[in-house]
């Protein structure tokens, strides 16, 4: 027993300490996967770094400023996640903790999510060959926030059909302008005017597909699939950039991977938001940027 004296106490107690942090961060991280909300996350915790490392220093001018931008910037991230926040208080609240590690994508069930990509498919491919053009936004991930939006549009909140997609988009409505938002099984919006583009792109690139790409760079649990009216060519964006033209296979296998039950998975079986956001979608963006940028 002698190993396991006062230190080996104080190691452990230590261990336990920075574990919990870890933790911590990890839930904040997992709240949400909006990227902006995931810089400003990572923005605290590089204060929360300094204002520690100035008081080991002894740096008290410094670490007394850190300080108060620590106040500041909890109190701001407060307003501003409050949603997330209040969501994850119920959550531990009903003591479902292995929600709150768990992703929460893609929790349709399996007859729910095809049924959903027959006829989203069905939909752009009719869409596509009639040459009416079309901009939908597909959540994958947390509801985008209406204030993501220029103008939210006009709420509809009805069952997802290719008969309603078909005809929401035909020029005689008064909804066909603008995008729809989709949101599991259900068409939530029409109408909604989303954020133009900033990227340099190419001046054949029109206003529909620019306000996919703007919308997709600003958030990123979604995609959208445009369809051209002027070449009825099929295109999807993510993260900002903008893929086409896209086949009709190649759509059914986009719709699948981002909407059916394939998602790829760690040894636990799930990939935490955060790696995707970080990593994947980084690698991605500096690979297709390339790509869009020839077009
Ligand atoms: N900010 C926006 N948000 C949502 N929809 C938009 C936005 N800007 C334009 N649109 C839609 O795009 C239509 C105009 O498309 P425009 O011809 O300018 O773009 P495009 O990318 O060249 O598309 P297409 O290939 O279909 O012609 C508008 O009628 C409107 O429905």
């Amino acid at each position: 027993m002698q190993w396991f004296n006062i230190n080996s106490i104080a190691f452990i107690m230590r261990a336990i300490d920075i574990l919990a942090v870890l933790g911590l961060i990890y839930f904040m991280l997992s709240l949400s996967n909006d990227r902006r909300t995931l810089l400003m996350v990572r923005g605290i915790i590089f204060l929360l770094i300094a204002s520690v490392l100035s008081d080991r220093l002894g740096m008290r001018l410094l670490n007394f400023v850190l300080d108060k931008l620590l106040i500041g910037a909890a109190v701001a991230m407060a307003v501003i996640l409050q949603p997330e926040l209040r969501r994850f208080l119920e959550r531990l609240g009903r003591g479902d903790l292995l929600s709150l590690i768990q992703p929460t994508t893609n929790r349709r069930s399996p007859v729910e999510t095809d049924s959903v990509i027959e006829e989203i498919n069905d939909a752009v491919i009719e869409l596509s060959q009639n040459r009416t053009g079309a901009l939908m936004i597909i959540e994958t991930g947390e509801p985008i926030d209406d204030r993501d939006f220029s103008v939210p549009g006009v709420r509809l909140n009805a069952l997802l059909s290719k008969e309603l997609l078909h005809t929401i988009f035909q020029t005689s409505t008064l909804l066909h302008d603008g995008a729809i938002l989709i949101r599991e099984d259900r068409i939530l919006a029409a109408g909604v005017i989303l954020p133009i583009s900033e990227r340099a792109a190419s001046r054949e690139i029109g206003t529909r597909h620019r306000a996919a790409m703007g919308i997709t760079d600003r958030v990123r649990n979604c995609f959208c699939i445009v369809v051209s009216e002027e070449t009825g060519s099929i295109a999807i964006a993510e993260n900002g950039i903008l893929d086409r033209p896209i086949s009709s296979s190649r759509l059914r296998e986009i719709l699948e991977t981002k909407l059916g039950n394939y998602r790829p998975t760690t040894l636990g079986g799930t990939v935490p938001r955060f790696n995707w956001l970080w990593s994947n979608s980084i690698f991605k963006n500096m690979v297709s940027r390339k790509s869009s940028e020839k077009k």
